[in-house]
């Protein structure tokens, strides 16, 4: 049952986070010339990840931030784990992936800046990690965000880790995807996907916004295929959304070449914001949940 119920602690999170944290990660993250999941700066990136997520961390002891190694590939995921309370077995995980593809074909030193695919997902969960950790928030679940690798090329770093976590038996209660948060291409501000996710939670989220972020408008969509990590926990049973940026038609023709920066965006994070509100409301009204 998605009870809303925690509205004194997350509307003052809300009113901290600001475009402009947003969008200074976003140049960060698009100033690698490339994230691809085996050249150096796919390693690179994902070190800058962990550096800024272990910052963030700091002083507080029930927070831990690792790299997770992939079997088959150099470019680590990095998981930020805020440890739960009274009910720390069950887990919400957020995530997006770090990293960026050239179509034309991926060296060590072709262009992939990455800016809204999917540096703007990274950077609107880091604004909600930055408010949460700021405020001191204390959850009773465990609270993941992770930051995938290799999703261009088959999904391949969620796979590994959803899979673990369901070998694992690990009670993921809800899953957040957030790939591509700030291209503003479409009438309606977000848009929920509607395969590889799960409809009550769909509803759930829905309802996070016109609950803390009212004057939005919501839509739905679908891909029709796999589009992003979700699809990776959906695979092994566990609820997933995927609150995306457009409508599938109206999708950034820029991304996955030299084009995707945040100068193409209108070198601003207005849009990104919405979606770290949005994960940050999700965290926290799932996270605050007891046994
Ligand atoms: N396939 C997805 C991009 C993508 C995802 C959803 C939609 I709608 C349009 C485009 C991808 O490249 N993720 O990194
Ligand atoms: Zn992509
Ligand atoms: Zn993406």
């Amino acid at each position: 049952s998605y009870t809303i119920d925690n509205q004194a602690t997350v509307t003052p999170l809300l009113s901290q986070m600001q475009a402009s944290n947003i969008g200074q990660t976003i140049v960060d993250l698009s100033a690698f010339v490339n994230r691809y999941y085996t050249t150096s700066g796919g390693v690179s990136g994902s070190n800058w990840i962990k550096n800024k997520w272990t910052d963030l961390a700091a002083g507080r002891s029930n927070v831990t931030v690792e790299q997770f190694t992939h079997a088959a590939f150099p470019q680590k995921s990095v998981i930020l784990t805020i440890q739960g309370t009274d009910n720390a077995s069950e887990v919400v995980v957020l995530g997006g992936h770090q990293d960026s593809i050239n179509t034309a074909g991926t060296t060590e030193t072709t262009k992939a800046p990455g800016a809204d695919d999917d540096a703007s997902g990274i950077a609107s969960l880091t604004e909600a990690i930055r408010v949460m950790l700021a405020s001191n928030y204390q959850p009773r679940r465990t609270i993941k965000f992770i930051a995938y690798a290799a999703e261009e090329v088959g999904l391949k770093g969620s796979a590994e880790i959803a899979k673990k976590y369901k070998t694992d038996g690990v009670k993921v209660v809800g899953v957040m995807q957030l790939d591509m948060t700030n291209y503003k291409g479409s009438a309606k501000d977000i848009y929920l996907y509607t395969d590889y996710t799960n409809a009550a939670q769909n509803t759930f989220v829905a309802n996070l916004i016109s609950t803390y972020q009212p004057t939005l408008t919501v839509g739905n969509d679908s891909c029709g295929y796999g589009c992003s990590d979700h699809a990776s926990w959906h695979a092994q049973g566990y609820p997933t959304s995927m609150p995306f940026e457009t409508t599938m038609s109206e999708s950034n023709p820029k991304i996955h070449g030299t084009g995707d920066t945040y100068a193409n965006m209108g070198s601003q994070a207005n849009h990104a914001l919405k979606f770290g509100r949005l994960a940050a409301s999700f965290a926290v009204e799932l996270g605050s949940d007891g046994p």
